[in-house]
């Protein structure tokens, strides 16, 4: 039997639309059939559920790129660790998953797709286990973090540093996930904001989202001394090797993996011009500028721009940050890594696209933050 990327994508197509339904029937038909699963998520499992799709659907969309898809289950295997998942849950998630689609698209069902999506699903499971089964050998499922330092930089950013108790070992644009004390079970993710350091310490950007539980509780809750849990380093946004100038743009606490990135040029030893558009809605929310004019004045080649977005009365650069980014000389010969709310991402990219920067020189990553 040989994998059929057509007819996965096919019947997944009908399932996205009705997302929502399709991952509650998911987990109540995993959870009927093996209670005792339960227990392994969060009490609350809105947020869980959103995860399911956005991790399925980058794999159904992955299925003809070889090596995108083994890079992604590797990560997703490894990460995997963490909830203490062993061999058969895999084989109870991929029977509540073949029975969801099925149910979803029972009008187009046949043989043919059912066997296409026990192969797809055989394959990204196995790649998931021999990930987890190689890490196993040479890393932690998960990290205790001490929090050594927590500068509360606006009502709802702070900047804190962990101290994990084993050797971490990151790429810089790379993210982890959290969970704290107060919410057991519920991890999420945040960049690394600095490029690794010898003392193994690590520092979060967070934002305080309203309704958030983790970020809320790191931001508000959190103090010196506390001990928090690390997932692995995951994400694929990396330094390139390349002699060209570069270009960031970071939207809000989108900066964190940006600000790691140029770190990790900086010590390189290259001396590329480097331009980091910084943007906030308000100036008060430019909440790194002390770290970034330090960063600019002891490297001359980096210029550091913040611009604001949302308030009339600033006396620097104003305006949205795909417009801002235009405003300067041509971006075509550059690397260009974006990073920040979804949207101003897409639409960056777009517009470099139409200014002539190849997507190949376009660096992003695409992280999931609290609701
Ligand atoms: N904390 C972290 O480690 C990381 C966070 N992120 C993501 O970065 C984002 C940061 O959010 P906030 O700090 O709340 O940003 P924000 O909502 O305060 O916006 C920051 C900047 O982006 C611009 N912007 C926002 N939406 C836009 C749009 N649709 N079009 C054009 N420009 C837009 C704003 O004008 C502002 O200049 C979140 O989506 C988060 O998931 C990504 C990677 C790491």
């Amino acid at each position: 039997m040989t994998l059929n990327p057509r007819l996965v994508k096919e019947s997944f197509s009908v399932i996205e639309p009705v997302a929502g339904k399709a991952a509650a029937f998911f987990y109540g038909r995993l959870f009927a059939e093996n209670p005792r699963l339960r227990a392994m998520f969060p009490p609350a499992m809105d947020m869980q559920r959103d995860r399911l799709f956005s991790a399925l659907t980058r794999i159904v969309w992955l299925l003809d790129s070889p090596d995108g898809l083994a890079a992604y289950l590797g990560q997703l295997g490894r990460d995997h660790r963490k909830y203490g998942v062993v061999d058969e849950h895999y084989t109870a998630v991929g029977n509540a998953l073949v029975a969801t689609i099925k149910h979803f698209a029972a009008d187009m069902w046949t043989d043919e797709i059912e066997s296409a999506w026990v192969e797809a699903y055989g394959l990204a499971s196995s790649a998931m286990i021999e990930a987890a089964a190689a890490d196993a050998g040479v890393s932690p499922p998960w990290w205790l973090g001490e929090v050594v330092d927590h500068d509360r930089r606006t009502r709802d950013i702070a900047v804190i540093t962990v101290r994990p108790a084993q050797r971490l070992e990151f790429t810089p644009g790379q993210y982890v996930t959290v969970q704290t004390a107060r919410w057991p079970r519920v991890w999420r993710t945040f960049s690394i904001a600095n490029a690794p350091r010898d003392d193994n310490t690590i520092r979060l950007h967070v934002r305080a989202i309203p309704g958030g539980w983790v970020s809320s509780a790191l931001v508000q809750h959190t103090r010196i001394g506390d001990q928090i849990l690390l997932g692995p380093p995951v994400g694929t946004m990396a330094p390139v090797e390349s002699d060209r100038d570069i270009l960031f743009v970071a939207g809000g606490t989108g900066l964190a993996p940006l600000k790691a990135i140029i770190e990790h040029v900086i010590a390189s030893g290259r001396r590329p011009n480097i331009h980091l558009i910084f943007g906030a809605r308000r100036s008060a929310e430019l909440y790194d500028m002390h770290d970034l004019i330090r960063m600019e004045s002891s490297f001359p080649w980096l210029r550091v721009l913040p611009v604001v977005s949302d308030e009339q009365a600033y006396d620097g650069m104003r305006g949205r940050l795909p417009d801002v980014m235009e405003r300067f000389h041509s971006w075509a010969e550059h690397e260009v890594y974006v990073c920040g709310p979804g949207s101003m991402v897409n639409e960056t990219v777009q517009r470099l696209q139409m200014s002539g920067v190849p997507l190949c020189r376009i660096h992003r990553d695409t992280i999931q933050g609290e609701p």
